[in-house]
């Protein structure tokens, strides 16, 4: 399938936070640029209040790493900045060494369409303290927005139920790299198709799609419209039936159902968008029926979510497809997805790695320290838990694993049990090492993940906490380094 080759061409080097380039300058002025740092990336909370969270953008994110550089129009707008007493702000050595930088990294990172929870390290970079800075914003950008709208979708398509849902929120997007990214994440998430037909050519994704409103209104009478979109379109017509009034609408449909019969066609579908969608599809399936039409299936759209479709199924509703805009590709009613990049170790001139913590007041803000990995445990195609460990000193035979907000809650792992790390290498010294799989192959790796999670972790109300937390080691430490940098004594 083809990839988004030339969409950001040239680098996007300098799509990064302004202080991401001081601290770097300082580090090469200062000399600890050789020094190496290990930072994660991870999130405190689920979105959506939810119980789970689906990782993506990770191709994005392999995308930016390979072709980073600064070019030298980047380098001559560093050149152009100046500091508080007009002088540049950016040494010519430093621009210099910008411009020679290849991003020798170490990157792993938990595929795509993997289902996460918090605290849980979703990628990690290791190497170089200035690329490792340079990668936080836009890896965070990168992954913060297409997990978000990945779980979105994945949500939403849960409570369809298996029926089919589009994606048709390119017009009400966050601009245009929002419409493409949440269309690719939401097809990951679960999405049948989408309405985008630029995401459609880049990712692979089927286009689908009815009519608009205006189609009805360009013509004097309904039943016209009708009739020319079914002429024009006899193997792909589904017609929208409230642009005046949608019972109406359906006895019209009918009639161009039976006139496309006549012409060898026949009617794909109708599609409801406002009023009772409940009532109104009871109703219209009971008269497609009642005129031979029932393989003619009933789409709904107008503000839907993940609740609405749950609310519409226990009313009975008679919907077969679903198209979902607004609410999916903007990730309503959650702005972001709060994701971190945590500095969890440092090393000097190739000695031991030496763990860092960040303290908060708030105690979920406390970052995690180490080279962190994450080991999912699982029994009889169900996921038990997820112990997140530091590589420094390993993974026990039957772990602990301690709730980081409540080190109360534990759970033991028996020696023995089945389960697998979930970060894979994706670059090694700056080279690639991962080959990602094609969209339709993450898309399924999502849906097996779904299927591996209890029902009570995918419910929408209080949902259960899946048990993820910190192996008793890694607890630990982190108790004692926040301890330390307290100026307490070791508990
Ligand atoms: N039976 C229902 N149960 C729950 N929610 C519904 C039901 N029918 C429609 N909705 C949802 O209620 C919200 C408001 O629908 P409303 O009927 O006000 O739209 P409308 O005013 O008819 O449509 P529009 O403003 O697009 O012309 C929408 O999000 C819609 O999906
Ligand atoms: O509601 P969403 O989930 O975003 O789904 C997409 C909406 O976009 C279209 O209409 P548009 O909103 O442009 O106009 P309308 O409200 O007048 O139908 C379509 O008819 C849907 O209602
Ligand atoms: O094809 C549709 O029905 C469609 C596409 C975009 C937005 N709303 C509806």
């Amino acid at each position: 399938m083809p990839v988004p080759t030339d969409l950001y061409r040239p680098s996007l080097a300098l799509l990064t936070d302004f202080y991401e380039l001081t601290m770097a300058a300082a580090a090469w002025k200062s000399g600890i640029a050789g020094e190496e740092a290990v930072f994660t990336l991870s999130f405190r909370k689920n979105p959506f209040e939810g119980g789970f969270t689906l990782a993506a953008g990770l191709e994005s994110v392999i995308d930016h790493v390979s072709r980073h550089r600064f070019d030298a129009s980047d380098l001559a707008y560093l050149a152009e900045q100046r500091d508080g007493h007009g002088k540049p702000l950016f040494e010519p050595g430093f621009l210099e060494y910008l411009g020679r930088l290849e991003l020798a990294v170490d990157v792993d990172a938990v595929p795509e369409g993997t289902a996460v929870f918090p605290w849980e390290p979703v990628l990690r970079v290791r190497g170089p303290v200035i690329p490792c800075m340079l990668l936080e914003t836009p890896l965070l950008t990168l992954v913060n927005f297409q997990t978000l709208i990945a779980t979105k979708a994945a949500r939403v398509c849960l409570a369809a139920g298996g029926a089919p849902v589009l994606e048709f929120g390119a017009r009400r997007a966050q601009g245009f790299d929002g419409a493409l990214s949440a269309s690719r994440a939401a097809y990951l998430g679960g999405c049948a198709g989408t309405s985008n037909v630029l995401a459609g050519k880049l990712f692979g994704i089927p286009v689908k799609g009815t009519h608009a409103h205006a189609w009805v209104m360009l013509f004097d009478d309904e039943r016209e419209a009708f009739r020319a979109y079914a002429g024009a379109m006899p193997g792909n017509c589904v017609l929208l039936v409230d642009t005046y009034d949608s019972l109406a609408g359906v006895e019209r449909a009918i009639e161009t159902g039976r006139w496309l019969r006549e012409h060898g066609g026949e009617l794909a579908g109708i599609r409801l968008d406002s009023g009772d969608l409940a009532w109104l599809s009871q109703e219209a399936r009971r008269r497609l029926d009642a005129a031979g039409f029932e393989r003619t299936a009933i789409m709904a759209s107008n503000e839907l979510d993940e609740h609405i479709i749950v609310s519409l199924r226990d009313q009975g509703a008679c919907i077969a497809a679903w198209g979902v805009g607004t609410r999916l590709v903007t990730g309503a009613d959650d702005g972001a997805l709060g994701g971190v990049y945590k500095l969890g170790a440092v090393r000097r001139g190739g000695g031991p790695w030496q763990h860092r913590v960040k303290l908060s007041e708030q105690s979920s803000k406390t970052s995690v320290p180490g080279v962190l990995q994450v080991r999912r445990f699982r029994h009889d195609g169900v996921y038990l838990a997820d112990c997140i460990y530091d590589e420094l000193t390993g993974l026990p035979a039957a772990p602990t694993i301690v709730d980081p907000t409540d080190h109360t809650r534990r759970r033991e792992i028996p020696a023995g049990t089945p389960g697998e790390d979930l970060l894979a290498p994706i670059f090694r010294g700056g080279r690639l090492v991962y080959a990602p799989p094609a969209l339709e192959e993450a898309r399924r790796h999502a849906a097996r993940e779904l299927a591996a999670l209890h029902a009570g972790v995918k419910r929408f109300v209080y949902p259960h906490q899946f048990p993820a937390g910190l192996e008793r080691n890694l607890f630990d430490l982190r108790t004692r380094l926040v301890l330390e940098a307290r100026g307490l004594p070791a508990a």
